[in-house]
């Protein structure tokens, strides 16, 4: 029996199980994303990325690629800042981008994007919007931050001590009202000008080493308590670095992607989940 192809890539070590499924035939059901993240059971991934023609969803995109993206826990996002960045190194690799400069489409808009020679991808990220502020509680400690919409909500939260004695491992708190749709949480150091340290909880996985849209969302907040909304910095987070520019209505996200593996599924697994 045949499988069904998979690639295996990353961003900054946010890392996603490729499934290239132009025609829209896979039926990827919360389970199954659910076993292919699982580190133990599955491939092991902080999400899917189902490479779609957008035609074959119905989607109005000026790209002609669509990314069908997943969380670890099977739930759906609108937007990822690492996985479009693989998700366009994948279809470089895989000659379906014509060029090194091309749109693809995703639930928060079409992206636009840039892929460099020295294999890193610059993202058009669209706006960074400062929707208010919130509060959210990791173990005793209770920190308030600004909430940012990138196309997906996150709250940021700049924090005194070194941002590695904090304890992710569990859920931290937040404001279910204000957030119904679940939030990414960033905790922040501010390292140098122009230079930020971030970790990241995110919605639907847990801790991840890295986020590309909770590094958009942190810049726009440190801009926005600096009393502006233009700038660029450097952002740090466990897995790399990565270079991010805010301005009014548009953001940009620069930073590597890899692919590392390819392979096929086993069918039969696929079928018992
Ligand atoms: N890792 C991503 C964000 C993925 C979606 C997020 N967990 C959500 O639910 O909004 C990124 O690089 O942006």
């Amino acid at each position: 029996m045949g499988g069904i192809e998979f690639l295996k890539g990353h961003g900054t070590q946010n890392d996603f199980v490729i499934l290239p499924d132009p025609a829209a035939r896979l039926d990827l059901t919360p389970a199954r994303v659910a076993a292919l993240c699982d580190r133990r059971r599955g491939l092991g991934a902080d999400g899917v990325l189902r490479v779609v023609r957008s035609a074959a969803l119905g989607e109005r995109s000026a790209g002609e690629w669509f990314m069908d993206y997943r969380n670890a826990d099977g739930s759906v996002a609108e937007m990822c800042g690492n996985g479009v960045r693989v998700f366009a190194r994948y279809l470089t690799e895989a000659g379906l981008a014509g060029t090194g400069e091309f749109t693809i489409g995703t639930r928060a808009g079409d992206r636009p994007l840039v892929v460099h020679p020295d294999r890193s991808v610059t993202v058009h990220m669209g706006p960074a919007t400062i929707t208010g502020s919130s509060v959210t509680t990791v173990g005793e400690a209770a920190f308030s931050g600004v909430a940012v919409d990138v196309g997906n909500p996150h709250l940021v939260s700049f924090v005194d001590d070194d941002v590695d004695v904090l304890d992710l491992e569990k859920q931290p708190a937040y404001d279910g009202e204000y957030f119904p749709e679940g939030v990414n949480l960033e905790f922040v150091n501010a390292v140098d000008e122009g230079v930020l340290r971030m970790r990241v909880h995110e919605r639907g996985v847990g801790e991840t080493r890295s986020c590309g849209t909770g590094t958009v969302a942190v810049v726009a907040a440190a801009l926005h308590l600096a009393g502006t909304d233009t700038g660029s910095s450097v952002v740090r987070v466990p897995g790399g670095q990565v270079e991010v520019t805010v301005a009014p209505g548009e953001s940009m996200l620069t930073g590597p992607a890899e692919i590392v593996a390819r392979g096929e599924l086993d069918e039969s697994w696929w079928a018992r989940l």
